[in-house]
């Protein structure tokens, strides 16, 4: 139902979104998965209708962006990544002012929202900026919800909100996939996107690798991905960068507080790693990957080309 073909944005002489594809269909979440500036909300905005398309095509079940926008408008709820409800009204008064916007009345939209709102209604007369972040959230969905949506667009939603009040969103969000809505959300968090059923890994406006959260981590399966851990905090940045410099045939980084490690090539890393190892103490140990170090691993594979 939704189809974006070689989408291009540039901002002044910044190429944000280069040839950007995707397709969702209903019963379906797909993230777009990135760090900050990767051009997620870009790619959000100008399929919500928000924002020109300087390249490329976009549809939603058939009907153009470019055309038929106040079509469009009516078949989607965009939940745009800052907080952008009005803190001094009400809860209730902000879900008002958004049934207002799309003339329906709660009786109207309720079988959508009250999954959400039921969760709310006790809260319904404080003000929206005094909700605590998850709840903010939720109240933000909510209002999204009243025109119910065949497609939602969900910009960075858990951004900012505790991890008990994340794993509660996506199970709404799971609710609503369940019921025929699609979704597209974007998240800089790598744990989120095995909460959807495609994944877009993108960087600095180009998409690195698309598929399944599942088939994404099975496919760099010739190559081996280390952990090191136990290096002291104070002297583990140091010791990443070292790796990298005396062996430029491997990719290292940060992940909490140890160090990963990719092979550029298609080898062991076993004994390099046990010889970076042998003036300072610390582990090494073979891991699965996740989808942080799928990003990783692409991002070094496009770099080296
Ligand atoms: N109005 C604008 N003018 C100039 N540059 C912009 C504008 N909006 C975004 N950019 C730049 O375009 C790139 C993509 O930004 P975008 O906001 O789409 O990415 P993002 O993945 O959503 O990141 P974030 O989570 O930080 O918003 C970034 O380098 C950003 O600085």
């Amino acid at each position: 139902m939704l189809r974006v073909k070689d989408f291009k944005r540039h901002y002044g002489d910044l190429l944000a979104v280069d040839r950007f594809s995707m397709e969702a269909n209903s019963h379906e979440i797909v993230g777009l998965i990135g760090p900050d500036g990767a051009g997620k909300t870009t790619i959000l905005r100008s399929i919500a209708t928000l924002q020109n398309m300087e390249d490329g095509e976009v549809t939603i079940d058939g009907l153009d962006v470019r055309t038929d926008f106040l079509k469009i408008r009516k078949r989607l709820g965009y939940m745009p990544g800052q907080f952008s409800l009005y803190p001094d009204l009400s809860v209730w008064e902000n879900l008002s002012f958004f049934m207002d916007i799309h003339g329906v009345r709660y009786e109207q939209c309720k079988d959508a929202i009250d999954p959400i709102f039921s969760q709310l209604a006790p809260f319904k007369s404080r003000k929206s900026g005094q909700l605590s972040g998850g709840m903010k959230q939720k109240l933000a969905l909510c209002c999204a919800l009243v025109n119910q949506p065949s497609l939602l667009l969900l910009d960075e939603p858990t951004t900012g909100v505790d991890p008990v009040s994340r794993r509660e969103f996506w199970n709404i969000l799971k609710d609503y996939r369940s019921q025929g809505t699609s979704m597209v959300v974007s998240t800089p968090y790598m744990d989120e996107a095995m909460m959807c059923d495609q994944i877009l890994l993108i960087h600095e406006g180009k998409v690195l690798e698309s598929g399944s959260p599942k088939a994404l981590i099975e496919k760099p399966r010739n190559r081996s991905f280390y952990q090191i851990e136990g290096i002291p905090s104070s002297e583990i940045y140091r010791f990443k960068q070292n790796i990298m410099r005396r062996h430029p045939e491997v990719f290292a980084y940060l992940s909490g507080k140890a160090i990963r490690v990719i092979a550029k090539k298609e080898h062991s890393l076993m004994n390099i790693l046990q010889e970076t190892l042998s003036r300072v103490s610390g582990i090494i140990r073979e891991v699965t990957p996740d989808i942080e170090d799928v990003f990783m691993f692409h991002l070094t594979n496009r770099n080296d080309v």
